[in-house]
């Protein structure tokens, strides 16, 4: 589950301040995907660091896998990130030199652990790219996949640790708009098989009427929106 209640969170900008979040309330359900669309500048972004626990609001409640995120130490927080969060960003920042499975394999096995607990973690990655349907494509590295297919190794690693909430910022804005289709079925199965409370920031309204829920941004104030009526707008 994420629960935001009355989150509002500022930045300094020179002499002034300006509200990136103000006063925003959401809640994703476990197994639901929500979307938030919203001009440049109207705070997605923000918002997303907040509900990764990469950010703390100013003021308001934060409730990310049962866990209170007001009031974390910042090493609290990376634990959080790290047990309950998986993230996927626009571009995928994979790494060039890394094969598809040891860019899922190389966080947890930085950790230093036994010899059995790394077989089980490659184990895993190769589970989980046969899951984004990668299976044969575990060897090649970022510059031998098309951007479909890193955007596919982006996501499997976001799902490495089996996270309860997976934050999702412009899955589909590099891709095709058929490439973007099927990367969006990709995140609604794996969010329904895995019970995750998917939020994503997409900019491309075609996909709003399979979101369960769609939330409009505007300077920093969400309200909600119809995702029927999102796709006639
Ligand atoms: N680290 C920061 N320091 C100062 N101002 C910031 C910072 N991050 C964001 N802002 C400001 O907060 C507001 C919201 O920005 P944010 O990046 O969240 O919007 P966005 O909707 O994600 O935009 P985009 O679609 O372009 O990514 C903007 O006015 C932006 O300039």
């Amino acid at each position: 589950m994420i629960e935001l209640n009355d989150v509002t969170l500022t930045f300094p900008d020179g002499e002034r301040t300006v509200t990136a979040v103000d006063h925003a309330s959401l809640t994703v359900p476990p197994g639901s995907i929500t979307a938030i669309i919203g001009a440049s500048g109207s705070g997605k972004s923000s918002l997303l660091a907040v509900a990764s626990a990469l950010i703390q609001p100013d003021s308001g409640a934060v409730h990310v896998a049962g866990v209170d995120l007001m009031g974390l130490s910042p090493a609290e927080a990376t634990a959080v990130r790290r047990e309950h969060i998986g993230i996927v960003f626009q571009q995928s920042n994979l790494l060039p030199a890394l094969t598809a499975l040891d860019q899922l394999a190389v966080m947890n096995e930085l950790d230093g652990h036994s010899r059995a607990a790394r077989a089980e973690t490659r184990e895993r990655a190769r589970a989980l790219l046969a899951r984004v349907g990668l299976a044969g494509h575990e060897n090649k590295r970022p510059h031998q996949l098309s951007g479909g297919q890193r955007q596919r190794v982006n996501i499997a690693r976001a799902l490495m640790n089996d996270p309860r909430v997976l934050i999702v910022d412009e899955p589909t804005s590099a891709l095709d708009h058929a490439r973007g289709q099927e990367i969006i079925t990709l995140i609604l199965e794996l969010t329904r098989d895995r019970g995750t409370s998917t939020l994503l920031v997409t900019h491309d309204r075609s996909h709003l009427a399979r979101m369960d829920q769609v939330l409009v941004m505007s300077d920093g104030v969400l309200t909600a929106h119809d995702p029927h009526a999102a796709i006639a707008a």
